[in-house]
């Protein structure tokens, strides 16, 4: 699902670099699928370092180009992937959509937000993959509009086999910049995690969905 290996370990340095990715073993993080998490990649940090956030840019509108070919449009996954997917369409020289995780409750009542014609083609970027719900729900919303989904790439996905089993079934093409194992990998190397905390790195791995903070 990564692209290749270098850009695996040069993202996630970056990543660490930034200190997008936190850890709190004690305090766990809830993610949107209400799993309880010991650590947390923010990648919304990426925006606010603008050479990493083009580092981040090219390596994704690059990949875009040579995976799907020209997309008519490329839409983000809100709120996370609005940012850099707007940074890669801008590259890229094509309009950008987003979507929201359900319509608007008011006004236009929108969940795609901008101009999508039926049968375009659309590239979807996300920020990044945990179960995967969020993104399929955008790639839903997208094909009940009619677009002609061609698949997505996203920053960082924690390789889980329920988010691999979800894209199958939706027929999804899915490539990341980065990964679990690679993050993992060059936080310790370079410190950034002691041996206990890569060991509670490793056994939260195991069983996400049931994992609980050792008192
Ligand atoms: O693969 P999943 O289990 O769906 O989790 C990943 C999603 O979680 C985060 O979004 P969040 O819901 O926190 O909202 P935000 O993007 O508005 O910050 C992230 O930006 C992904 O979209
Ligand atoms: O699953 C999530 O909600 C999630 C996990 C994570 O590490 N980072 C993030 O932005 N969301």
């Amino acid at each position: 699902m990564i692209l290749d290996k270098e850009t695996a370990k040069k993202t996630a340095e970056l990543l660490l670099q930034i200190k997008a990715i936190k850890l709190n073993p004690q305090e766990p993080f809830t993610w949107a699928s209400g799993w309880k998490s010991p650590i947390y990649c923010d990648n919304r940090i990426i925006l606010s370092y603008p050479p990493i956030r083009n580092f981040v840019r090219d390596h994704m509108a690059k990949q875009v180009e040579k995976i799907y070919g020209k997309a008519d449009v490329i839409a983000g996954v809100a709120t996370g992937a609005i940012g850099i997917g707007m940074l890669v369409a801008e590259y890229l020289g094509v309009p950008f959509i987003y979507v929201r995780p359900e319509a608007k409750k008011h006004g236009r009542q929108n969940q795609i937000e901008g101009h999508l014609e039926s049968g375009q083609s659309v590239v979807v970027i996300e920020d990044l993959i945990s179960t995967g719900k969020s993104s399929l729900n955008a790639v839903k919303a997208l094909k009940e509009a009619n677009a002609n989904v061609k698949g997505m790439i996203a920053i960082f996905s924690y390789g889980f086999d329920v988010a691999e089993e979800n894209f199958k079934q939706e027929h999804l093409e899915v490539h990341t910049l980065s990964n679990y194992t690679s993050l993992i990998e060059q936080a310790y190397e370079t410190n950034y995690l002691n041996k206990k905390e890569l060991e509670t790195l490793q056994e939260w791995r195991v069983d996400p969905s049931n994992w609980s903070p050792k008192l």
